[in-house]
């Protein structure tokens, strides 16, 4: 079980990759080990979340969630945390406002799929997110259009990476992002939990 403060120095690259994890799925690994290529990540820090705001529905218990990822999150630069239920932050523009300051030198990357970008002006301080961390977006089968037409899409065009550019993405000041276009997973938790492959699952 992760439990404890993950390690980082100064001047390394670290992406968050925020999420239910109810469960955790191949799709999620699949943008993890993208984001280390393509964006030099020195690690990626899955931040399994108390409760997403916006979803009605609460998720698995959080030991539970946090055991099954770690089954599926078996990478030497990939941490399963709980790093948001030891901070008592579940919005994410305070999560990244307390890892900032609590890891001072460190340059966070937050990654998220195309899905979060079509609603990512509904977050709590939506914009000092976008002004804060760099961000990386994963295409995401029937979320790329969408993404591309999003108020956050639109709002920062001008601060948009091009795909040849995303090494250098970690080191830009922010507000940068890079959507990434990969061969789309359509793994989803909301399929496996369909399924009933999840005891958390309803
Ligand atoms: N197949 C995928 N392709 C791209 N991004 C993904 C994929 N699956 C999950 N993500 C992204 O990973 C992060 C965490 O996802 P989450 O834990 O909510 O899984 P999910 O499959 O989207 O769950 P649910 O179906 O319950 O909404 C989100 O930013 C989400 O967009
Ligand atoms: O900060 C917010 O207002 C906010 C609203 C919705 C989602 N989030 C975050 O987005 C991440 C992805 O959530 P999910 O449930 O789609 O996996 C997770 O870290 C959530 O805490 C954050």
């Amino acid at each position: 079980m992760s439990t404890g403060w993950p390690q980082a120095r100064a001047g390394q690259a670290i992406g968050l990759l925020g999420g239910s994890f109810d469960p955790a799925h191949e799709g999620h690994m699949a943008i993890t080990l993208e984001a280390i290529r393509r964006f030099r990540l020195d690690r990626v820090w899955w931040l399994v979340s108390p409760g997403n705001p916006l979803k009605p529905r609460g998720p698995a218990p959080m030991a539970q969630r946090i055991a099954q990822a770690e089954q599926v999150a078996q990478h030497p630069k990939v941490r399963v945390t709980d790093i948001e239920a030891r901070l008592g932050t579940r919005y994410t523009a305070q999560t990244i406002a307390r890892l900032r300051a609590r890891y001072p030198g460190v340059d966070f990357v937050w990654l998220m799929g195309a899905d979060n970008l079509v609603q990512l002006h509904r977050w709590q301080d939506w914009r000092r997110i976008v002004e804060t961390v760099p961000m990386g977006v994963f295409a995401r089968p029937g979320d790329r259009l969408a993404a591309r037409l999003s108020q956050a899409a639109r709002v920062y065009r001008g601060a948009r990476l091009p795909m040849h550019a995303a090494e250098g993405l970690a080191r830009a000041p922010a507000p940068a992002w890079c959507f990434v276009n990969l061969p789309m997973s359509a793994a989803s938790s909301t399929a496996i939990r369909a399924d009933g492959d999840w005891p958390g699952g309803g």
